[in-house]
């Protein structure tokens, strides 16, 4: 039977060593500055459903939705295809949001658009929940032209290589997420 790695196999130190610093800090909080100014404006009037898809969105929403110029009403999911892997499979839902949607303007945010399944499919449920309006805001767009065709987020912050990254929320065979910068393999 194959061996899951987990974070024994793979120290987040030996990965740290054998990786680029890609955004520093400041760099990926003044995004997030920048990206809430336009969400705020773009939602101005409106008091929409913030949808932050766990467990790597969080740390990115929460910095987010405390920059945000309105009010809004806050719930989250969790989904994961990676499942503290650096492969990606099918995804499995590990809770639905609990709030009624229909006719809510929804914002889902993440932190990365890779390959693009996961917001796909997230979106594709808000939809069949006759939603008013759902858009996507990511912290990291990895741009590499295989994603899903079709999907783009309506707000980012950052690109980041076509490498695996990890930080600020992104994890490494679930280490790294609370580092306060984003990294890439080399
Ligand atoms: O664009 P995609 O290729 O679908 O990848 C993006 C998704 O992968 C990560 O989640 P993951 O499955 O690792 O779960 P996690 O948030 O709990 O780490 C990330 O948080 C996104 O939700
Ligand atoms: O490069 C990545 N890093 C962390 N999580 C991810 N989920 C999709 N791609 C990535």
């Amino acid at each position: 039977m194959s061996h899951k790695p987990t974070a024994k196999d793979k120290p987040l130190a030996d990965a740290l060593k054998n990786s680029d610093l890609v955004h520093d800090r400041a760099t990926v909080e003044s995004a997030i500055v920048r990206m809430a100014g336009e969400i705020s404006r773009d939602y101005q009037g409106r008091r929409p459903t913030v949808l932050t898809i766990m467990n790597g969105g969080l740390w990115f929403a929460a910095r987010l939705s405390l920059e945000l110029e309105f009010d809004a009403e806050f719930d989250y999911l969790h989904a994961t295809r990676y499942r503290g892997n650096t492969q990606g499979s099918g995804l499995v839902w590990l809770r639905e949001p609990s709030i009624d949607l229909r006719d809510k303007d929804v914002l889902l945010l993440d932190d990365i658009l890779d390959e693009g399944p996961t917001l796909l499919e997230v979106r594709h449920w808000c939809q069949s929940r006759d939603v008013r309006s759902v858009k996507l805001a990511v912290m990291c767009w990895k741009r590499h032209g295989r994603a899903v065709e079709g999907l783009e987020p309506d707000y980012y912050g950052l690109e980041v290589p076509d490498r695996y990254v990890f930080g600020y929320g992104m994890d490494y065979y679930e280490q790294g997420r609370n580092l306060p910068a984003v990294y890439a393999l080399r």
